[in-house]
């Protein structure tokens, strides 16, 4: 990202929503350990079908990419979002005694079809800016958030394991190589095109926001 690129335009546009974050107990939990258990565990349930669909997401951002390098690059990701996190979460469902079965027999939170539903809507119908400022902020949130906690640490194992994916430099680097697609594809965008990607950016921060109240809530259908 360069401070003076579109990305950090984005990014300034949720300071707001980042603080919220960080200051979220389900996030204050990870690193002194206070979370409880059970509110990680819905949350990973609910993150593996979260992935599946984001993994969609991506494929679709390839698709509607108007250049091989970045098709090439959102279906290595698409396909690294099911891989690569999903034995990350292979390892809490050992430790939780999770099951896939149970997994696709859990319906997905309403937070979790909200913002699965907006991402593959905006992946589907939007715009190609508006999808870049989709799907950014799944990856860059947790790698800023996983590099603030990677300071802090965590008594926990478990915590210090989703602490290390997300804040060690594999993640990092996937994460410069889409902020710099995302700073070369806007670069030329109107000032209508700039806020249509800015407010997918937005609400897709507020939705990760969501997502870690929904495991701190232990959030489910009310009727
Ligand atoms: C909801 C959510 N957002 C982001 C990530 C990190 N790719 C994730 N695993 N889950």
């Amino acid at each position: 990202m360069s401070e003076a690129g579109f990305t950090g335009e984005l990014w300034r546009s949720i300071e707001g929503i980042y603080a919220a974050i960080l200051d979220h107990p389900f996030i204050r939990g990870l690193t002194d350990g206070s979370l409880p258990r059970d509110r990680f565990r819905h949350y990973v349930v609910q993150d593996a079908l979260y992935l599946r669909d984001y993994a969609r997401a991506l494929s679709l951002a390839g698709v509607r990419s108007p250049d091989e390098g970045a098709l090439v690059m959102f279906d290595e990701h698409a396909v690294g979002a099911i891989k690569v996190e999903r034995s990350l979460h292979e390892s809490f469902f050992r430790d939780f005694g999770i099951t896939e079965e149970e997994v696709r027999r859990t319906p997905m939170a309403p937070t979790n079809l909200a913002y699965t539903s907006y991402l593959l809507r905006v992946a589907s119908l939007g715009d190609y800016h508006e999808v870049l400022g989709a799907v950014l902020p799944c990856y860059w949130i947790y790698a800023e958030v996983g590099r603030a906690l990677l300071e802090r640490g965590s008594p926990d194992e478990l915590y210090a394991r989703w602490i290390d994916t997300y804040g060690g430099e594999e993640f990092n680097e996937l994460v410069r190589a889409v902020l710099e697609l995302t700073d070369r594809a806007c670069a030329g965008l109107n000032p209508d095109q700039r806020a249509a990607a800015t407010e997918a950016f937005v609400t897709t921060s507020r939705y990760e926001w969501m997502f870690w109240n929904m495991g701190w809530t232990l959030e489910g259908w009310p009727v």
